[in-house]
């Protein structure tokens, strides 16, 4: 990346940004349903590193829209694969818990389709594919219009309380 094309990099906190959703999803309290553990993607909501907010779509899936701040960094201006891997992780997580099963997740695959411009907002979108026994197959992506970033399968499995 050139110095002119470099998006300015904030060593205070960066500005607001617009995580709105579409006029079709509604606000999804995700606290209200697995209780306040999830800090480490979505627990700064006006930090420097992940800024997420939670909807369901018309369908009851669960989205994100999801701004990676500039301490996601991995190669200069993007977003570390890593960081993707753990907003997947939480998201499609969620989503199991969303539609009504108790999870862990046991498995997680990504696979990164494009560098993902640092302090842009994107949309984490998910779906629950299947439900077998315990296992609970939910994909997902994270994209801004046509472009997708990355693509995730995530395998959660029910707890079993002991
Ligand atoms: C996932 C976990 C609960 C499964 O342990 P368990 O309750 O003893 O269940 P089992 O090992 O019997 O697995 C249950 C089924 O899921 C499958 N499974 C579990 N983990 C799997 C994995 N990583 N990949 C593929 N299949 C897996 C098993 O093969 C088994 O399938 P089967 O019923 O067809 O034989 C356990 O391994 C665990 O707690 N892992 C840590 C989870 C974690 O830290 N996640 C991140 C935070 S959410
Ligand atoms: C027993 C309550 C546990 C609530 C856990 C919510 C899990 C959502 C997915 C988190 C994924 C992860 O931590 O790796």
């Amino acid at each position: 990346m050139t110095k002119a094309t470099a998006k300015k990099v904030c060593t205070t906190l960066c500005p607001p940004v617009d995580l709105s959703g579409e006029a079709s999803w509604t606000d999804f309290d995700a606290p209200a349903l697995v209780g306040e553990s999830l800090r480490f993607v979505s627990g700064e909501p006006d930090g420097n590193r992940f800024r997420v907010r939670y909807y369901r779509d018309g369908e009851q899936q669960l989205k994100a829209r999801i701004w990676f701040g500039p301490e996601t960094e991995g190669p200069p201006g993007h977003a570390h694969g890593g960081s993707m891997a753990a907003v997947f992780d939480e998201v499609l997580g969620l989503a199991a818990w969303a539609a009504g099963y108790s999870i862990v997740v046991g498995n997680l695959n990504v696979s990164f389709r494009n560098l993902l411009p640092l302090q842009q907002v994107v949309t984490l979108e998910s779906r629950v594919i299947s439900a077998e026994g315990r296992k609970i197959m939910v994909h997902g992506r994270i994209c801004s219009g046509e472009t997708v970033y990355a693509e995730g399968e995530c395998l959660c499995i029910t707890i079993v309380k002991k």
